[in-house]
């Protein structure tokens, strides 16, 4: 009898720990970063919790100085080194949300969503693409493997350079992906020196919408191609709404926004910097899956990360900060899955837009 149970003992055991590695260390094969391996960015261990509070103090600014926007690229490089680990341990290499699609992983799904922005902009080998907000470059890599153009990614962020430049060594594209670290609404590039560019989820960090869209305008040649998925609140969104108000503020306080902007002023913007608008829409709209429910779902999966994240904390192997830093997130997951279920909310209002003129580049197919 005793040794039955032993048997079955050993076998618990060996579940457990085999769970352990395939679950939650083993996705880092996939995602490039295991629990046990959360930094908190470029920020030193005893600093996290300062620049967690530091974070904080952002939305609590005085409305005298709020209007200011000045410190933005600060904040949102802060935020940067907070959530890079934890977004790629917990969601993967590319920071955006895709529509779902039956039978597809969300990896696959993911995949499609950027080569789609990719064939927007008849990405192909020879053209010098712009990837503005390029995070580790999860959509660098997928839209370079897919269309064989050259891509040059610029991120705010010093620490998400260092990682992407890893992950395009590792997956052999890093002949043709190259990864700066500057301010996308001043960046290190001549004029005209673009065949072609793409934003992802990241213009929602510029205070102003019109200075980065002015900045893409200006490095682009004539005649060339870009596209951009926006956050935006969508026509059903009402500001006298206290759900829909406090839905929208959940986002921006946990996504390092200073404020959404409604699906109608992205068109005006672009048209406001010189761009044709070739086409507009919102790319959750059905026929397309819920982007929501891969956040939804994950409920169990976000128990069992706070009891690892808190687990490695207490063993010192995580920065202290990182149980806050993560605790946010998944509020913050609670909000934008409201703001999905509610329609008030998109993380894709794709626009198309060509910079007027001619060349080799954008109009030939
Ligand atoms: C475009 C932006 C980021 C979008 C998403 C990639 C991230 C938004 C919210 C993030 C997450 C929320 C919950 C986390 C969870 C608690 C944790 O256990 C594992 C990671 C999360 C799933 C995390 C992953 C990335 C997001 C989905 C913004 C910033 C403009
Ligand atoms: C949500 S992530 C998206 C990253 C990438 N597009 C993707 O989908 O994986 C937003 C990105 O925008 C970058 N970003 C935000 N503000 C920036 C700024 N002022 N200048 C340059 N990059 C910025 C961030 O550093 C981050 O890499």
């Amino acid at each position: 009898m005793e040794t039955v149970t032993a048997v079955w003992a050993v076998l618990a055991a060996a579940v457990a720990v085999i769970y352990w590695f395939v679950w939650v260390m083993g996705a880092a094969e996939i995602k490039g970063k295991r629990a046990v391996e959360l930094k908190m960015g470029s920020i030193t261990r005893d600093k996290v919790q300062d620049k967690y509070k530091q974070y904080w103090s952002f939305f609590r600014r005085p409305k005298e100085t709020a209007s200011d926007s000045t410190n933005v690229p600060a904040f949102v490089d802060t935020f940067y080194n907070l959530v890079t680990d934890i977004y790629e341990w917990g969601w993967g290499q590319s920071f955006h949300f895709s529509p779902s699609i039956p039978g597809l992983s969300h990896r696959d799904a993911t995949r499609v969503h950027e080569e789609r922005a990719a064939d927007l902009i008849r990405a192909r080998p020879g053209l010098k693409v712009l990837d503005v907000g390029c995070g580790v470059g999860g959509p660098m890599r997928a839209i370079a493997a897919h269309s064989r153009a050259n891509i040059v990614g610029i991120t705010i962020n010093e620490y998400q350079v260092a990682r992407a430049r890893a992950h395009n060594r590792k997956a052999g594209l890093d002949s043709i992906c190259d990864v700066v670290c500057g301010n996308f609404l001043s960046m290190p590039f001549a004029d005209s020196s673009f065949d072609a560019a793409y934003s992802i989820e990241a213009t929602c960090h510029a205070p102003k919408l019109e200075d980065v869209y002015h900045e893409i305008y200006r490095v682009l040649k004539p005649g060339a191609l870009y596209v951009s998925y926006e956050w935006v609140t969508t026509p059903l969104f009402h500001a006298d709404n206290e759900e829909h108000v406090d839905i929208i503020q959940g986002i921006e306080r946990g996504d390092a926004l200073p404020g959404l902007r409604s699906h109608d002023e992205i068109a005006d913007i672009a048209k406001s910097v010189g761009f044709e608008v070739l086409d507009e829409k919102d790319l959750a709209k059905p026929p397309a899956g819920p982007w929501w429910t891969r956040l939804k779902m994950g409920k169990i999966a976000y128990w069992r990360n706070h009891l690892l994240v808190s687990a490695l904390t207490m063993l010192r192997i995580a920065p202290k900060g990182v149980v806050e830093v993560h605790e946010m997130l998944y509020e913050t997951a609670g909000h934008l899955t409201r703001g999905g279920e509610t329609g008030i909310f998109t993380p894709m209002h794709m626009i198309l837009c060509r910079k007027p003129g001619t060349t080799s580049a954008g109009d030939s197919p």
